[in-house]
């Protein structure tokens, strides 16, 4: 109704006033109460062929302001409309969809009913009382330090100097000896607490201990493989701080989005460890022959269950693969063998003495030829990390770990649990040390431990003495060519060392346990070797879980549980927010915390596809930021410079006289106008240009205050320094996803807050969550608005203000074409995305139940939905559904994959919503253009 009024308002002519007014009761009576753009369209007596005349307004609320509208002989216009309609299409020689836009853009916004509607009609806002849940909680510190640690102090030194760190957090204490004892280790942990350190620093400190030193053209010996490119690109920046004092060890990275050329190039000259996206180094692996994993000792996969659940696991597949197979030809290589011999050899020869020595000095069974003999060996450690497990990691720990440990640092569960169960009658035989190799193990586990490493041969049985060689084996396999004697010194050196008798004796002391005995030796293990740093803090890791869990055990628990820890510093809060108050509310919320906060927010503000993005940034931009603003702040323009890019100006430029324009009807309603708001805004999705993606990242995390607009490219493990607000405008596909979006803010301890948006229907998502443990506290929606009362000075109440900034950013939104069909699209990607949410958080998120009108608004859009997915049928770009990246699976690719079809597994456990993935596919997308076929480039050529 109100819609109607407006569109006859604007369409009235002096002239023919008494006409009109007739026109004017007629639409009124004859409009439905369900109203619908169609009857717009027929009913709207505007003639766009005739030029704009002067006309007042008849009836038109409080105001009666004069516009400028165009108008005509409205009989004619209403058949040539409905023919217009009913032909389908062709009107004149002008599209349908044209000549509607044209009308919408041709309306102005009024402060009469129409505007005010934000207000009315809006759904009751429920309260939710908060449920009596437990939150678990990680202690994030310890008091230990990093020097308590057994790494070479010069690391110790550049975290001191260059990292400034100082404390070791919990799951550094926890992991890093595990690690540095090359077991195949699954870590769980919360956000922001520093795991990334604790896989990185075990190795570096195992590669800065080979001798001879290795460089870059030894190979890659340790692949890291993240979901994004954002956070590979942060990875590979703490790499190169961390192997500083050790230059000998090169990090490289392979993130998608760059030239092949230049990093074949990089590849080329040699990399000891690796950090890429998976899409990327499969294609790699595909096209580049100097990318080879013959010396890989470790295989990081950090946010695994994200690298899993994107459509990213037959990557990853392919990459493990990769390391067997390029590790299983090169052990049988002799030829590979002599090259590597010799062209050590020629590189360093004082290096080859020094290995000499060593060997002397040693005088164990590794010889001189240790160091190749184990580079070429096929054992590998596997890392898998993140916040939040999934059935699909434990399958893939299934898959590519042999005798992992569980770390799982939450608190009440601390969980360290080991996969070896051991009989307690082990003995140690130190002829299984040194021959731990070639060793079968056999050990007893009293549980059905999924170890389907493919090429080794792990049988499980009952027999004596085989753990120590596993051990050993362990020890040795990660960083082959240890010849350091602090890192065998927790593994095989150690162990060599051991009084066998006493470790009989002292196991055999624990008659009752035979469950726990792994745990069983490290304490025993500890005991006997208690004056040894190194041993000490293995064992004070290897504790048993109170269950007496293994490692098959505390992970089984650990997903059915299906609890999530978030970190205890992060205040969280939802709010219930009617549609149509959506867009105001979220800039009052970024008013508040960028521009009135004296210290300068940060913030994060998710959204659900990348069309939102684009369009919600570039709208609040322009119009918190807008062009009177900018002259008002013509001396602060130097930050401002580099910001802005051609295309918005453009738009400025096309919306520029109708801006003026608007600027009388808005300043006569008295509404106010925006005052400077000194505000950067950022915005972040997988599908933008990677130089662009590059130095937004790069830039939000250098500003000390902004908002960055983004999907959920940048929810995983992205660690952006000083965010202290997380704003979730759509609701998160699942409580997983909650978790890493808000744990962008409250890293390291920090203090930070999360705020999640959802509307009326959608209150029982909180419940959902409650469920999985997470405490969120209802916060006050009404009070969100005040903040806009500094932007519109001259509005008498804060709803006022609210009108003003919606009256503002609807104009902006109906500037021109441009703007509107990004309107619409951003629109319709949010209802598709809507109605794609996984089949567990669609009864809290039901689509049937969204108002479509109302969402429209949230968009500052005018149409009515039947409009709008006109729009939208007649928009190419939204057409094209299914994005075309490397993620989309075509049989010919899909044959090409090395180790596919051969290579099945079983981790693809978990059916994608097809509707979501095809939204999210595009956001982890490498980046690479798709390969032009032969045929095609003979023919270009
Ligand atoms: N020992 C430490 N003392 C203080 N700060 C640390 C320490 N270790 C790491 N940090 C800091 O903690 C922050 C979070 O670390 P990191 O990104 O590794 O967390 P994460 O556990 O990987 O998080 P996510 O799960 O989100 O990926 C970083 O800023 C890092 O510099």
């Amino acid at each position: 109704m109100d819609d109607l009024q407006l569109n006859i308002s604007v369409s009235q002519g002096s002239k023919k006033k008494a006409t009109l007014k007739n026109n004017v009761s007629e639409y009124k009576f004859k409009s439905k109460p369900t109203f619908t753009g169609k009857i717009i369209a027929r009913k709207r007596p505007v003639n766009l062929g005739q030029k704009n005349i002067d006309t007042k307004s008849v009836d038109d609320g409080p105001k009666k302001k004069i516009l400028k509208a165009s108008h005509t002989q409205t009989g004619d216009l209403a058949t040539n409309l409905r023919d217009l309609s009913e032909n389908k299409g062709k009107f004149q020689g002008k599209n349908y969809q044209d000549l509607s836009d044209d009308i919408q853009m041709k309306q102005k916004p009024r402060t009469g009913g129409w505007i005010s509607s934000l207000f009315k009609n809006n759904p009751d806002v429920p309260r939710i009382g908060q449920r009596a849940v437990k939150p678990i909680v990680e202690k994030v510190f310890t008091s230990k330090t990093f020097s308590e640690l057994d790494i070479h102090p010069h690391s110790i030194a550049n975290l001191q100097q260059n990292l400034g760190l100082k404390e070791l957090m919990t799951v550094q204490q926890n992991a890093i000896p595990v690690i540095l004892c090359g077991r195949d280790v699954l870590i769980r942990s919360q956000t922001g607490s520093g795991k990334t350190l604790a896989y990185a620093l075990p190795i570096i400190e195992g590669l800065q201990a080979i001798r001879p030193k290795i460089n870059r053209h030894d190979g890659i010996r340790a692949i890291i493989v993240v979901p994004t490119r954002e956070l590979a690109v942060q990875t590979y920046e703490l790499l190169v701080k961390l192997v500083k004092p050790f230059t000998w060890i090169v990090p490289g990275l392979l993130s998608g989005g760059q030239k092949r050329k230049a990093e074949k190039a990089r590849l080329r000259k040699g990399l000891s460890i690796l950090v890429g996206t998976p899409g990327r180094i499969n294609d790699h692996l595909r096209h580049t022959k100097s990318l080879n994993f013959d010396k890989t000792g470790c295989l990081i996969l950090d946010e695994a269950d994200r690298l899993l659940d994107m459509g990213y696991e037959k990557d990853v597949a392919a990459i493990v693969k990769a390391i067997e197979d390029h590790k299983k030809a090169a052990t049988y290589d002799p030829i590979a063998m002599i090259k590597q011999n010799a062209k050590k050899t020629i590189i360093d020869d004082d290096e080859s003495k020094q290995a000499e020595q060593i060997v002397n000095k040693d005088n164990s069974v590794v010889a001189k030829h240790h160091l190749t003999e184990v580079f070429l060996g096929k054992d590998r450690q596997t890392i898998l990390l993140s916040a939040t497990l999934t059935k699909a990691v434990e399958n893939l720990a299934g898959i590519t770990m042999v005798d992992p440990v569980f770390i799982d640092t939450s608190e009440g569960k601390a969980v360290v649990a080991d996969s070896l169960k051991l009989h307690t009658s082990n003995v140690i035989n130190k002829e299984d040390v040194s021959k731990e190799k070639n060793a079968a193990i056999e050990i007893e586990t009293g549980n059905e431990i999924n170890i389907k490493k493919s090429k080794e041969k792990i049988s499980v049985k009952s027999e004596e003495g085989n753990k120590t060689a596993l051990e050993a084996r362990r020890g040795l396999k990660s960083f082959g060519g240890i010849n350091n004697s602090e890192l065998l010194s927790c593994n095989t050196g150690k162990l060599d060392n051991v009084n066998e008798n006493n470790i009989t004796k002292d196991v055999n002391d624990e008659t009752n346990s035979d469950s726990d005995s792994d745990y069983e030796y490290f304490k025993v293990q500890k005991e006997l070797e208690s004056k040894k740093v190194s041993v000490e803090t293995i064992n004070d890791v290897i504790k048993p879980s109170e269950t007496g869990n293994t490692f098959v055990e505390a992970i089984k628990t650990a997903i059915v549980e299906d609890e999530l820890v978030l970190p205890a510093t992060v205040n969280q809060t939802f709010l219930i927010v009617p549609m149509k108050l959506r867009l105001v509310t979220l800039c009052s919320l970024i008013v508040e915390h960028c521009v009135l906060n004296k210290k300068g927010g940060k913030m994060i503000v998710f959204m659900a596809t990348l069309e939102m993005v684009d369009y919600h940034s570039e709208l609040i931009e322009n119009v918190l930021t807008g062009n009177n603003v900018k002259v008002k702040k013509s001396g602060n323009e130097k930050n401002k410079a580099k910001k802005r890019k051609a295309n918005d100006s453009e738009n400025q430029d096309k919306s520029e006289s109708s801006d003026s324009e608007f600027e009388i009807d808005y300043q006569e309603a008295n509404e106010g106008g925006l005052v400077p708001v000194d505000l950067e805004m950022f915005s972040l999705h997988g599908s933008m240009p990677h130089e662009r993606r590059m130095e937004v990242f790069k830039q939000f995390r250098t500003a000390r205050s902004g908002v960055l607009i983004c999907t959920d490219v940048a929810a995983r493990g992205l660690d952006v320094p000083r965010v202290d607000l997380v704003l979730q405008y759509c609701a998160p596909a699942s409580a997983t996803d909650y978790v890493h979006r808000v744990g962008r803010t409250g890293r390291a301890a920090r203090i930070g807050a999360a705020v999640m948006f959802l509307l009326p229907n959608e209150a029982d998502f909180v419940r959902y969550l409650e469920q999985k443990r997470i405490r969120l506290r209802q916060d006050d929606e009404s009070k969100c608005l005040e903040a806009l009362r500094s932007v519109a000075p001259a509005a008498p109440s804060v709803q006022r203000a609210a009108i003003a900034l919606q009256a503002r950013l609807e104009h902006t939104a109906h500037s021109s074409k441009e703007w509107l069909a990004r309107a619409s699209r951003a629109y319709t990607s949010w209802v598709r995305f809507y109605s794609g949410y996984p089949r567990d958080v669609r009864q809290y998120l039901d689509p049937k139940l969204l108002h479509l009108g109302h969402a429209a608004k949230a968009f500052a859009l005018r149409d009515t939905p039947a409009a709008l997915a006109r729009r939208t049928k007649s928009d190419p770009k939204l057409k094209k559904e299914r994005p075309v990246n490397r993620l989309t699976v075509h049989d010919e690719e899909e044959r090409k994959r090395p180790g596919f079809p051969k290579v099945k597994i079983g981790f693809n456990s978990r059916v994608m919503n097809k509707q979501s993935s095809m939204h999210t596919a595009s956001e982890f997308d490498s980046g690479l253009p798709p390969l032009e076929n032969s045929y095609k480039k003979k023919k270009k050529n």
